[in-house]
């Protein structure tokens, strides 16, 4: 049914799953011995976690976060804001930000900070998906997934008005999706 809404498909569910895996391996051995704080970003890194967390065969704890710039828009309102805030005290603990997409860059710049003020002995980031064109604050992921177009991206997590993050595949939408939506 999501599908009449799909132009095209960029990453399969066979891709991301087979990506996941890879990733997944080389961050045990990145993380053996160090229980690192793995903190999956609200709400769209969710699929991407859970998919990779289990594919981490070394002791890690999660946690969330929750931070919000894009409401129903599909441009970044340029404003971070924390809806929700971890639970774990992060001073030297080993962090791992769990993202399903680098944008902008502004959301994972703002938390690469914080948590570095809040004194984490290091912080990583693993994104689904990066944009390298939408930058417009420096920062890089240490893992990617894929790399997409300059295009707004939809499924594996990645919503447009909190809709099609249930899509098990990462797509871009019909234009007439975007012009019909209020
Ligand atoms: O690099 P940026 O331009 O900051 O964009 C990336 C962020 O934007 C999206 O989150 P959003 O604010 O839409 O929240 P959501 O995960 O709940 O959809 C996405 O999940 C990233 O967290
Ligand atoms: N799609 C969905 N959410 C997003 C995107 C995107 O391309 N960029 C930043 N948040
Ligand atoms: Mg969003």
């Amino acid at each position: 049914m999501l599908e009449k809404d799909i132009e095209k498909i960029l990453i399969t569910q066979e891709e991301v799953h087979k990506r996941c895996e890879e990733l997944g391996k080389e961050l045990t051995a990145v993380y053996e011995d160090k229980q690192p704080l793995v903190v999956g970003v609200l709400k769209g890194a969710i699929p991407f976690m859970a998919d990779i967390v289990r594919h981490m065969d070394t002791y890690i704890e999660l946690d969330f976060m929750d931070v919000s710039s894009y409401g129903n828009a599909t441009v970044s309102s340029g404003e971070v804001k924390i809806v929700k805030d971890l639970d774990t005290n992060v001073k030297g603990r080993d962090m791992l930000i769990v993202e399903d997409i680098i944008d902008s860059g502004r959301t994972l710049k703002y938390l690469v900070d914080l948590f570095k003020y809040r004194q984490a002995n290091s912080v990583a980031i693993v994104t689904l998906l990066d944009k390298p064109r939408g930058r417009v604050v420096g920062i890089e992921a240490d893992y990617i997934g894929f790399d997409v177009p300059n295009e707004f991206v939809v499924g594996y997590g990645l919503d447009f008005a909190e809709r099609y993050r249930n899509l098990p595949y990462v797509g871009v939408l019909k234009p007439s999706i975007y012009e019909t939506k209020v």
